[in-house]
């Protein structure tokens, strides 16, 4: 991708600013010693030269209308331009809740002409697919030609597990993925466009409050980044941010259990992205101190069989409070 400095100006012109504190996350050749080091050891880094999908690279609206095939695809419409997920099988716990977005089906085509014809105060469109085999012959030569034997070698090197999706991400340029983490290792590959993503590591849980894991919106943090409430959480303002804006061919390295927001740059247009998910590998022998994401995995382990148990999430804290207040504290 053309060397952010070129764009830096406008890139970082358009970007939204925030009180936390930011560094950059490294960008490196894949074939530095140093980037390979990062990755095995569960760091973010952007790869500048993966030719990942370089196979994709000339993926559009219309090429994609074109050679997507007759699939339904999955569009969020939303009233902003946010987008935060939300696990329909839990909204029945939750008592009223409000969906944040629209889920809806749609051939390619009709996504397009809609994208099309958007207009200020309509819903904005987020198409977030998992890559089938619905797709046209043309697609299906594009993700052959996707650079397997490197990211395979990763796989292995990593000791990760199987890849699980190949999630395709077509949205309008300003659209948010508000701040969330998912539990499986991710290459995420930028074909179209820029994204920003603000990477926290695990550690930042207790500054990112996520709701809890009952709540259709779990691994999702509850703090409106635009407009935190200091005063339900106050440890938000210590949270620390790493930066990484991507480009066409690049590929981020997100690490399993790391937060992220990520922001579609604005004024690049339509924005395009495919990434890969796996599925952690086998832990081998537990090693103390326990890391980051380990006692992330444990406290949800641990909330999930306290809920059952009570069988009421309203009696969780008054259990806990009892159990640790004036004995471990
Ligand atoms: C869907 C994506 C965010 C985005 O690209 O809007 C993401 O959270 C991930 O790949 O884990
Ligand atoms: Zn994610």
């Amino acid at each position: 991708m053309a060397d952010l400095e070129s764009q830096g100006s406008d890139v970082k012109f358009h970007l939204k600013q925030y009180n936390f504190q930011i560094e950059n996350v490294p960008r490196l050749s894949c074939t530095d010693a140093k980037a390979e080091k990062l990755i095995s050891n569960g760091l973010p880094v952007i790869l500048t030269d993966t030719k990942l999908v370089s196979s994709a690279l000339h993926w559009d609206l219309d090429y994609l209308s074109e050679n997507m095939g007759e699939g339904d695809f999955t569009v969020f419409l939303s009233d902003t331009n946010k987008f935060m997920y939300f696990d329909d099988k839990k909204i029945e716990n939750v008592k009223d809740f409000k969906q944040p977005t629209q889920m809806i089906e749609m051939k390619f085509p009709e996504f397009v002409t809609r994208l099309r014809s958007y207009k200020e105060g309509d819903k904005r469109l987020y198409m977030q697919q998992a890559l089938n085999d619905t797709v046209g012959r043309r697609i299906v030569m594009d993700f052959l030609g996707f650079n397997w034997t490197w990211i395979t070698e990763q796989q292995k090197k990593n000791k990760w597990g199987p890849l699980t999706s190949n999630l395709l991400l077509v949205g309008m340029d300003s659209n948010i993925t508000p701040a969330h983490y998912d539990e499986q290792e991710n290459f995420f590959a930028q074909i179209k466009g820029c994204k920003r993503f603000l990477l926290f590591d695990p550690s930042n849980f207790e500054c990112l409050y996520p709701f809890p894991v009952y709540h259709p919106h779990d691994r999702q943090s509850q703090v409106d980044f635009d407009n935190p409430d200091s005063l339900r959480f106050p440890k938000f303002q210590d949270a620390k941010a790493f930066e990484a804006i991507v480009g066409p061919g690049d590929v981020l390295y997100l690490p399993m259990y790391w937060w992220h927001q990520v922001e579609s740059v604005p004024g690049h247009g339509t924005v395009i992205s495919v990434n890969f998910w796996y599925k952690a590998g086998p832990t081998e022998k537990v090693q103390y101190p326990l890391k980051a994401h380990q006692r992330v995995a444990m406290t949800r382990n641990i909330e999930k069989m306290i809920i059952q148990a009570l069988n009421d999430p309203t009696e969780v804290a008054p259990f806990m409070q009892a159990m640790v207040l004036g004995r471990y504290t």
